[in-house]
């Protein structure tokens, strides 16, 4: 298993062309967040603004309208319930991130389905949290996609059915292989198993250990692979930026939020481009 290091940003991180404008940056699309995980859609959300993904809409719950329009004026929404918006609006996208703070209500399971029934193999689409859970517990097809899947060990262990003692690599590849695409799989050392091999993240903190840390990550990757062609680095490099960004702040906060490792993405991205 290889160890990343700062390596994976120069190799990903592009320099803008002059000649671009935002559609040359990826289109997102984020979908999750009900009535009580607001917080979670709005983080996944900000990650991908700050990633610099060229445009940003995100379905969600209608009680999270007002928070995510006065956090992030560059994202658009829509009602997650609304079948022919979220159609047209995932269509749209070249990498759909789903799942934080979606919850595992009915509602919850009959978005996830709209979803899945909607991308298409030439998509990107990024399965984290609730998503995740209820594809583990609830009879959903995956779609063909370029699959990224984004688990935390509990997680892990739902939708693999290997108890978080038994996460062994050999016994992570095999399933990764069954599921396809590419499966990050998220702990205080979080591995990442990939067609082209496995990669281990030494980078990051328990000062990270706080809510809200994953469905940023889940933005940042939505942001990366909408951006930089290589989708296997944009998923490594967002991995490390993550992490590293967090050590950085660590040196002088005793805990680390998730907004202010979104905040320092630009900064960071601006200084290890090439
Ligand atoms: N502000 C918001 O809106 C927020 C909304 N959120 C949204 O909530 C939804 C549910 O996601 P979830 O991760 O909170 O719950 P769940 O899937 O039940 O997992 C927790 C269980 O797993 C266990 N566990 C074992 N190993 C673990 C590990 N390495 N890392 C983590 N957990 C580990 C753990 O063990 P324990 O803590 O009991 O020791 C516990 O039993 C999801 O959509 C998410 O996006 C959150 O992001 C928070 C902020
Ligand atoms: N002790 C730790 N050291 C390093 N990273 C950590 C630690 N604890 C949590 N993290 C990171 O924080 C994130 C937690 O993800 P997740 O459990 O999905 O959070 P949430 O769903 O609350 O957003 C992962 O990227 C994980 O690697
Ligand atoms: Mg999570």
């Amino acid at each position: 298993m290889e160890t990343l290091t700062d390596e994976i940003l120069t190799q990903t991180i592009r320099v803008r062309p002059q000649e671009s404008h935002k559609g040359t940056y990826g289109r997102v699309c984020l979908i999750g967040g009900n009535d009580h995980f607001g917080g979670a859609i709005l983080m996944a959300t900000e990650a991908s603004v700050y990633s610099g993904a060229g445009l940003n809409t995100t379905l969600t719950d209608p009680s999270n309208f007002v928070s995510l329009h006065s956090r992030m004026p560059e994202a658009m929404v829509a009602d997650f319930t609304h079948q022919d918006e979220l159609t047209e609006l995932v269509s749209a996208a070249n990498t759909v991130v789903v799942g934080p703070g979606l919850g595992t209500t009915p509602q919850s399971l009959s978005v996830l389905q709209a979803v899945f029934g909607t991308v298409t193999p030439k998509q990107t689409l990024i399965v984290d949290g609730s998503a995740i859970t209820l594809l583990s517990e609830k009879n959903v097809k995956l779609p063909q996609a370029k699959l990224v899947f984004t688990p935390h060990q509990m997680e892990w262990q739902r939708l693999s059915g290997i108890k978080i003692a038994d996460q062994t690599d050999e016994a992570n590849e095999v399933v990764r292989q069954q599921l396809g695409g590419i499966v990050v799989l998220k702990s205080h050392q979080t591995k990442i198993y990939t067609p082209a091999g496995g990669f281990l993240n030494k980078a990051g903190t328990p000062a990270q250990a706080t809510g809200g840390m994953g469905d940023t990550l889940a933005g940042m990757i939505g942001g990366f692979t909408a951006q930089f062609a290589n989708q296997t680095n944009a998923v490594l490099a967002a991995v490390y930026a993550h992490s590293a960004i967090a050590d950085e702040l660590a040196e002088n906060q005793y805990v680390v939020l998730p907004t202010q490792i979104i905040h320092q993405l630009p900064r960071y991205m601006h200084e290890h481009q090439s």
